[in-house]
């Protein structure tokens, strides 16, 4: 298993590219589903997840191919699909449960493999079902699949889910599209991925409105066609490296960000006295001060603060003057990265849902590990500010959500590189 190796750092300065959304493609490539013709994304990130996304398709009878190094998919699904998501496949991955609406929507019925919990929480699958079922599917869990069966196709309704979930709004916006007459649904997610996947179904012929807000209307037609469509920038990822000039000085400017994919992240970082400039290029992030200062943060969803960032704040957080106290609303377990980092001198107490974080002058270099993705570059962030070396192992969890991450860094100056592991 490969691992990185951080050297602290002195101010970082230069340019890191942002690349398209891990969890926007995540959901975009379903879609190919939906329709007979090709659906081609361009900006698309090389990740292992969505090599596994890739695979979980082809196991349905969907192609993609990546083109130009990966960067654009080329993905049609014109021959015989396969009902069938196996456990094997979905285990890997959370989002493979974004195959479930589209395959309910083209054939009107789907068997896929629960994709069980993860490290960072439980993350049942109830929205879903609740929110499929209105559509006029029956779903019943057998020997840990999801059968899901509509008797004479889906039929358009009005749903109002529980908590907005991105996922559940994804499967139902998926299988909406194609149900007969009008679905409306409530208290609908209004993350910016969700944004890109109705414009990218509305390219493809689906007639949809209410996206980015918390109620979404939806009028079913016959069939999609096909369609190109770019994946919106990941705002995980420029907030991640947003982080970095904020830990260790200097200035980074993050190609392709704007400020309205991380606004509620922003005011966080202004308050710690962190300036962000939009520039024609993206953001541009500079520190005021010697020290950042502490600030409270609660994750929600968005606008609120991402939890996708939560892990990478309280990196910044620790070397900060005075005591912050950061709350996890989303995840139940999602604070993992807490002890790696006391390994490191910083000093946080995990008390359920919050984690307060009193600041050190200095974290010092340590041997650690990551337990999850944000939580693995959570302390790659933290080691740029350590003195002495940092070595994370289990990158594999990296590897899901960040491409070319040491490159990325070194580029701006940062002392850091990959080494291979058996
Ligand atoms: C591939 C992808 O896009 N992943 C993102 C997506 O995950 P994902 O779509 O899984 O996140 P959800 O919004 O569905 O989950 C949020 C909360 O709702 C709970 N829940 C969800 C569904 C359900 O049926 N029942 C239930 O109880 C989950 O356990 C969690 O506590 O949104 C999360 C919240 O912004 C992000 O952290 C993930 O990076
Ligand atoms: C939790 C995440 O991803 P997933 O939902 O794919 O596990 C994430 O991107 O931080």
């Amino acid at each position: 298993m490969d691992s990185i190796v951080v050297r602290g750092n002195g101010p970082l300065k230069g340019q890191i590219p942002i690349a398209g959304a891990k969890n926007a493609c995540l959901a975009l490539m379903p879609a190919t589903l939906l329709s007979e013709e090709p659906l081609t994304l361009t900006n698309a990130p090389r990740l292992s997840d969505i090599r596994t996304m890739t695979q979980l398709l082809a196991s349905l009878g969907a192609e993609v191919t990546a083109l130009q190094d990966g960067k654009v998919l080329a993905t049609s699904c014109h021959g015989e699909i396969n009902p069938v998501a196996d456990y094997d496949i979905v285990r890997k991955m959370r989002a493979s449960n974004l195959v479930l609406g589209p395959l309910l929507a083209r054939l009107g019925h789907a068997v896929v493999s629960l994709p069980g919990g993860c490290a960072i929480g439980a993350r049942p699958m109830d929205i879903h079902i609740d929110a499929l079922a209105a559509l006029g599917a029956e779903i019943e869990l057998k020997e840990g699949y999801l059968h899901a069966k509509a008797r004479g196709g889906l039929k358009g309704a009005v749903h109002e889910m529980r908590f907005a979930s991105v996922g559940a709004t994804e499967n139902f916006l998926m299988a909406a599209v194609l149900a007969k007459g009008t679905s409306v649904l409530k208290n609908a997610a209004r993350e910016p991925e969700i944004v890109d996947l109705a414009a990218c179904l509305k390219k493809m012929g689906a007639q949809i409105e209410g996206e980015g807000t918390s109620e979404i209307t939806i009028q079913g037609v016959d069939r999609l066609h096909g369609a190109t469509h770019p994946v919106v920038t990941d705002r995980i990822e420029l907030g991640t490296y947003m982080l970095a000039p904020a830990i260790c000085g200097g200035e980074v400017e993050c190609l392709g960000g704007k400020i309205a994919l991380v606004e509620s992240f922003c005011e966080k970082l202004d308050a710690a006295g962190i300036s962000v400039e939009e520039t024609a290029a993206g953001l541009k992030v500079r520190r005021r001060g010697d020290r950042v200062r502490a600030v409270d943060v609660v994750t929600e969803p968005f606008p609120g603060f991402p939890t996708d960032l939560q892990a990478q704040m309280m990196a910044l957080l620790c070397t900060a003057e005075g005591t912050s106290v950061l709350e996890e609303k989303i995840f139940e377990n999602r604070f993992m990265h807490a002890p790696e980092l006391a390994r490191m001198g910083a000093r946080i107490e995990v008390h359920g849902g919050h984690a307060t974080v009193h600041g050190v002058e200095k974290l010092k270099g340590a041997r650690v590990m990551a337990t999850d993705l944000r939580a693995s570059v959570s302390l790659i962030l933290a080691g740029l500010a350590a003195e002495g070396e940092t070595v994370v192992s289990r990158v594999y969890h990296l590897d899901r959500g960040y491409e070319r991450v040491e490159e990325k860094l070194r580029a701006v100056g940062a002392h850091i590189e990959r080494v291979a592991g058996e």
